[in-house]
């Protein structure tokens, strides 16, 4: 018979408190180490903040954390990830990590990633798509973007790690958490033709944004390399927007292809996307392009044309910078309904002059050298 009760949150932190850490004796509610608990019907999800130097050994209780809220009636689903809390730099892993991720610690303790430990097993090309600042429609782009590159007939993942407005699930049209069938590997969602996994799907809603650095770093790495991804010609990352720690761990953590990034043609988007641009050129990632989004406005009852944010600003920018102009997309009240009702315009209205605009790009953005 189908259990219909529902799990409370009171019922998990007892299952945790029952989780004794065997090196310092404490349960982990006691200890203070289980943190984010989230119960979304018969999903629990949590994280285990443990010192990074312990990783290999708290395996164990991570598992037992996972069993003994699993075993709780109503639970269907749980996600239990190991975290770390302090700066002591880690063993790299090629494969499924176990324990905790490593921490990027600071300043001087920072060690240079090794080229070999960079790679991510199964991903051929992994492409960020960054903005300088919120709200040009970075999420927009990178979703229509993934569908578009899937509708040419490429195997496409796309990782939300906007940890300021994770909008993919909202975007691809997915819910749910992912499942983690033996605690370690996380298996992602999918829809429209695209793999996907959101920093929004790890952790509960509007929680992200409060995690600490360490703990984002963690998230990025397991969503990265515990991920299975299953073979794919490109992973696009949709970061956050302007220029922290998670564009920075991006670059230091894997091997980036290459970088696109999106603005408005407004003087202040444009001078926000040289700082995104300032930055992959510090970090040595090599930048594939520039994207102007919300163009030019065609007005749906009449076809006027108006260049709302003076047209054309990316693509003198890109010119003078050297980089590749991938295209512009129009400000179009079909591309928004699509995008926050669940198909991208796209995987919506595939035929139409707006899904075009996204076709060109990808396009465009598969036929550059670094992408064949
Ligand atoms: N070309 C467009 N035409 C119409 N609406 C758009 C377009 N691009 C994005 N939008 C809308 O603008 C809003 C912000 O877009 P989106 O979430 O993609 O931006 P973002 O840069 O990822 O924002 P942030 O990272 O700050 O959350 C959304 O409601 C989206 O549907």
């Amino acid at each position: 018979m189908t259990d219909t009760r529902t799990v409370t949150r009171e019922e998990v932190v007892a299952a945790l408190a029952r989780i004794v850490d065997p090196g310092t004796g404490k349960d982990l509610i006691a200890a203070d180490m289980a943190k984010a608990i989230s119960v979304s019907g018969d999903s629990v999800s949590f994280v285990i903040e443990v010192d990074p130097a312990r990783g290999a050994e708290m395996e164990p209780v991570r598992a037992a954390a996972a069993a003994a809220v699993e075993a709780l009636p109503g639970v269907a689903r749980v996600s239990a990830i190991l975290t770390a809390h302090s700066a002591e730099p880690q063993p790299s892993r090629t494969s499924t990590p176990k324990g905790p991720p490593p921490d990027l610690g600071t300043g001087g303790r920072r060690k240079p990633a090794q080229p070999a430990d960079k790679r991510i097993p199964g991903v051929d090309r992994i492409v960020p798509i960054a903005s300088g600042k919120g709200g040009v429609g970075k999420s927009t782009v990178s979703a229509n973007l993934a569908v578009a590159l899937a509708a040419q007939g490429k195997r496409v993942g796309l990782l939300d790690a906007d940890v300021y407005g994770p909008s993919q699930p909202r975007m691809l049209g997915i819910s749910g958490r992912p499942s983690s069938p033996d605690g370690t590997t996380i298996l992602p969602l999918r829809n429209h033709g695209v793999t996907a996994i959101s920093i929004g799907m790890m952790v509960p809603e509007g929680e992200a944004v409060i995690w600490r650095g360490p703990m984002l770093m963690g998230a990025l790495e397991q969503m990265l390399r515990q991920v299975q991804w299953g073979g794919l010609d490109v992973l696009l990352v949709d970061l956050p927007p302007g220029t922290g720690d998670v564009q920075l761990t991006l670059s230091q953590k894997a091997e980036v292809t290459g970088a696109v990034v999106v603005s408005t043609p407004q003087d202040i988007a444009l001078l926000d996307a040289r700082k995104a641009l300032d930055m992959f050129r510090k970090t040595e990632t090599p930048v594939m392009g520039l994207i102007e989004n919300m163009s030019t406005y065609v007005c749906p009852s009449c076809g006027h044309e108006a260049h709302i944010f003076g047209h054309g600003g990316a693509a003198r920018e890109a010119e003078k910078l050297g980089i590749p102009f991938l295209g512009a997309v129009p400000l179009d009240l079909d591309i928004r309904l699509a995008g926050d009702g669940g198909a991208p315009i796209v995987a919506a209205k595939p035929a139409s002059p707006q899904a075009r605009a996204f076709l060109d790009i990808a396009e465009r953005l598969a036929g550059l050298d670094a992408m064949r």
